[in-house]
This record gives C-alpha cells, structure tokens and sequence, in this order.
C-alpha cells in the first residue's frame, strides 16, 4: 500500500474535512454542485447513493476540465429518513422548527454515502444508523434553533453539538451521523490503495 497524503474531496461540509483531516489525510477541496432533489419512488437508501455518486461525478469532471493530478476523490451525502420521509438542510428557521417536531420522540434514520472515484472507477459505502430522539419541548427546539446550530445539517441538527442532549441512544456510526462514516471510508480508501494508518 502506498501513503497518500492529499485526496480531492468533491464537498462544502466542514465535518467531513475536520474527520478526514483527523485520519491525517489532507484534502483540496473541489466544487461539486449538483441537483439534490429526489426522484419519484426512490427509497432514502437509492436516493444518498445517488447523490454520492453524483457529487463524485461532478467532483470528477472538474478535476479533469482543469487538468489536475489524478487522485482519488471522495463525496458524500448525508440526509435524515423517518419511514419513508426524508429530510435534508432546513431552509429556514421555520422549517428546521417542522423538522425537530416530526423527529422529537422518534427512532429515525441516518444515512450517510460515500463515494470514492479515481478516473472511471468509482466504489460507494454506505452507513445507516439508528438514533433515537427524546421528547422535545417546544422550548427545547425554540433554544437550539436560535443556536444556529441546525441551519447546515441535515434533519435541523447536529449530533456532535447540543443536540447530542436529546440523542437518548444511537445505534450505529457517530461519524457516520457526522457526515462521514469512517469506517467504511477506510474500507473504501483501502480498495484505492491508500492505508489510513500509514498515511
Ligand atoms: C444528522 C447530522 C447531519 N450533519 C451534517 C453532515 C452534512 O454536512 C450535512 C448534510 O448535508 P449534505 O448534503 O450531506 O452535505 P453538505 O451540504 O454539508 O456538504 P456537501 O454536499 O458539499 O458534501 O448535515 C451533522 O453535521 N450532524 C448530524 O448529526
């Protein structure tokens, strides 16, 4: 296995290069805008696939426009699902509001994909895990809205900050809740060559 130090890595979220950082894997950030709404009768496990992988190719196809080095490049996606019912970033405060009262007292879903491609070849992992909600009170989720906190995240929260106060139990990935599982990430990095431990 060879060390690599520098992986592309195809999104905007600050956690997954906080995590990839931590490995000790350095990263260049490359743009991947793609369209994120779902498409008819795809469950939440289809639709993060999907847009893993779409992020990838997006990712992908800036690396070669602008003629950069061949490395592998990683993106992700996470999103929330209740049943069938999926929820991404809030919009605005009102929606994150909405999104905390459907998930107070639940055991939701969170599933995060990710994909690593390196020219033509692209390998995807997924994570789900099971997180159990407590009961929250209007001026529970009136106080964490006003944090901020949930504006970036999918589902209007962030288990690694103070909503990590109503995660009663999680059953699962932390890191994969976070954004980006790290377990299967190193899976995926290894299939690519690259040893974690001795980059
Ligand atoms: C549920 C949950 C999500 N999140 C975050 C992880 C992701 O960054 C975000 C879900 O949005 P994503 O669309 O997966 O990612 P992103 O828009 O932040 O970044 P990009 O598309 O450029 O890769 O929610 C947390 O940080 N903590 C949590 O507990």
């Amino acid at each position: 296995m060879t060390a690599v130090h520098t992986l592309y890595l195809a999104s905007a979220s600050p956690r997954r290069k906080k995590i990839l950082n931590q490995l000790g894997l350095m990263t260049a950030r490359i743009r991947a805008d793609i369209d994120e709404s779902r498409h008819y009768g795809e469950s939440p496990r289809e639709y993060v696939v999907r847009l893993a992988r779409e992020k990838a190719a997006a990712g992908w196809a800036v690396v070669e426009a602008e003629g950069l080095p061949a490395r592998p490049l990683l993106a992700a996606d996470t999103t929330v699902a209740l049943g069938d019912e999926i929820f991404g970033k809030p919009a605005d405060a009102d929606e994150a509001r909405r999104m905390l009262r459907r998930l107070s007292g639940t055991v939701h879903e969170v599933f995060t994909s990710v994909a690593v491609r390196l020219g033509g070849r692209v390998e995807v992992a997924t994570s789900v895990s099971k997180v159990t909600f407590s009961v929250l009170s209007e001026r529970q989720i009136d106080a964490y809205v006003a944090s901020g906190e949930p504006m970036d995240k999918a589902g209007a929260y962030g288990i690694q900050g103070r909503a990590g106060l109503f995660v009663a139990y999680l059953e699962g990935s932390y890191s994969g809740v976070m954004g980006l599982p790290v377990h299967e990430t190193g899976r995926l990095l290894a299939t690519f060559g690259i040893d974690v431990l001795a980059a």
